[in-house]
């Protein structure tokens, strides 16, 4: 079984995640991982905070000579913004704790949910986990997943499809086409008229002390007929990657395939007709059901898509209610992103590619890497044949 945890505070000294059940014998580097942390913090929106973080990981456990040994990768993240912290975040009680303490809290944010469930005066000790921060360790986490599913021939690629209201165009793209058209994105939007226009957008919203969200959208290439499975409700994949992604701060919505649209159209509008080609196996000439049927991948390209709504922190603040006095009250502003929906993609990539390497873990086994390739390319030549 792949497992794994995060730790960390936003502004303590920094994140950490344990993953267990890796394969032993898979080559992974701390470069690789920290190309995808680069990613997760680019994207034209984001607030000052990027500009302190420059986010790389030290692997401190299970991995060895540039392979995976087997047992738990552990890994840490600094946050650098920390030094700017430690008196406010030490463990020990501080004197400029209660002076500093947050008490307006944010719509849209956990604060006002969190404090009254943990009981915390303070919201800073609710701000500080729920915040984004983690997909930081999130994301390292995922890079294993996808360094793994890279050996077997299984490329994950995001791309942005709207901010705010205003809309990318797509097309059906190869792995190697859409990665040059993302290359040197801003958004990680492929269409670059498209792109201008939602830099603008931001802008705006940034001048008025507003906030944007989007749309972004996450496809699976290589991915065989038959991972998850329709036997049990928490075996189905769709479920699986549905909670995944919604699991990700401010993800509001997510669809597979047509998704909503679907609810629409006529069932000979929705429905993917089956063909068989020798050689080739069954195929499909449209892909309406994004890949998955039953909740088991059906072969075709995965797709899956997530909503996320506006950043909750206004620099035009909403009304609050103050936690101590009862009084109303502008809601509290913390330094904050304007547009954060490139860098949730990213981290949409980690989490699909964490599912699909379960899933695969799942049906192919194994404790080292050979062990699963064999595994891996028995069925494949199985489905070659059927
Ligand atoms: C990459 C990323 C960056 C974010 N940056 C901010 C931010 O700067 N300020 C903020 O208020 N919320 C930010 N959020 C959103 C909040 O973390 C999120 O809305 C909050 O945790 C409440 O959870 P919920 O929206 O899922 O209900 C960010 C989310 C993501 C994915
Ligand atoms: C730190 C990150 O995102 C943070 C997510 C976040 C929130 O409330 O979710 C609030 C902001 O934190 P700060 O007030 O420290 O700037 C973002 O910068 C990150 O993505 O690495």
């Amino acid at each position: 079984m792949l497992r794994y945890l995060t730790a960390g505070e936003s502004h303590g000294p920094a994140l950490t995640a344990i993953v267990e059940g890796l394969p032993a014998g898979l080559p992974l580097t701390a470069d690789y991982i920290n190309t995808q942390l680069a990613r997760r913090q680019g994207g034209y929106g984001r607030g000052g905070r990027m500009k302190i973080e420059n986010d790389t990981v030290r692997l401190l456990s299970g991995v060895r000579g540039g392979v995976t040994l087997g047992s738990p990768v552990s890994m840490l993240i600094e946050n650098k913004d920390w030094a700017n912290w430690s008196e406010i975040m030490s463990p020990a009680a501080g004197a400029k704790m209660a002076e500093k303490a947050v008490s307006r809290p944010r719509p849209g944010h956990a604060d006002l949910a969190g404090a009254l469930k943990y009981r915390h005066g303070d919201i800073r000790n609710v701000l500080e986990r729920s915040s984004a921060r983690e997909t930081a360790a999130r994301v390292a986490a995922g890079s294993l997943a996808r360094r793994f599913l890279e050996e077997l021939g299984i490329t994950i690629m995001g791309q942005v499809l709207q901010i705010g209201d205003q809309q990318a165009s797509v097309g059906e793209f190869s792995p190697a086409q859409l990665e040059e058209r993302l290359r040197g994105s801003r958004l990680l939007c492929a269409d670059s008229e498209a792109e201008q226009l939602m830099v603008k957008l931001i802008d705006r919203a940034r001048t008025n002390g507003d906030t944007l969200g989007g749309i972004f959208e996450i496809r699976v290439f290589g991915a065989p007929a038959g991972l998850g499975s329709y036997v049990q409700w928490d075996r189905r994949l769709d479920g699986r990657l549905a909670a995944a992604l919604m699991s990700i701060q401010a993800v509001k919505g997510v669809e597979v395939g047509q998704g909503f649209a679907a609810a629409a159209r006529f069932g000979s509008q929705a429905l993917d007709e089956i063909f068989y080609k020798k050689g080739r196996g069954f195929y499909r000439r449209t892909n309406h059901a994004g890949g998955i049927e039953g909740g088991v991948t059906n072969g075709e390209t995965l797709v899956v898509r997530a909503a996320m709504k506006p950043i909750p922190t206004l620099n035009q603040p909403l009304s609050s209610v103050d936690l101590a006095t009862k009084e109303p009250a502008p809601a509290s502003i913390e330094r904050s992103d304007t547009c954060a929906v490139p860098a949730a993609c990213v981290i949409g990539e980690a989490v699909v590619a964490w599912e699909l390497a379960c899933a695969c873990m799942e049906k192919f086994g194994g404790d080292s890497l050979d062990e699963l390739k064999n595994n891996w390319e028995r069925y494949l030549s199985y489905l070659r044949q059927v």
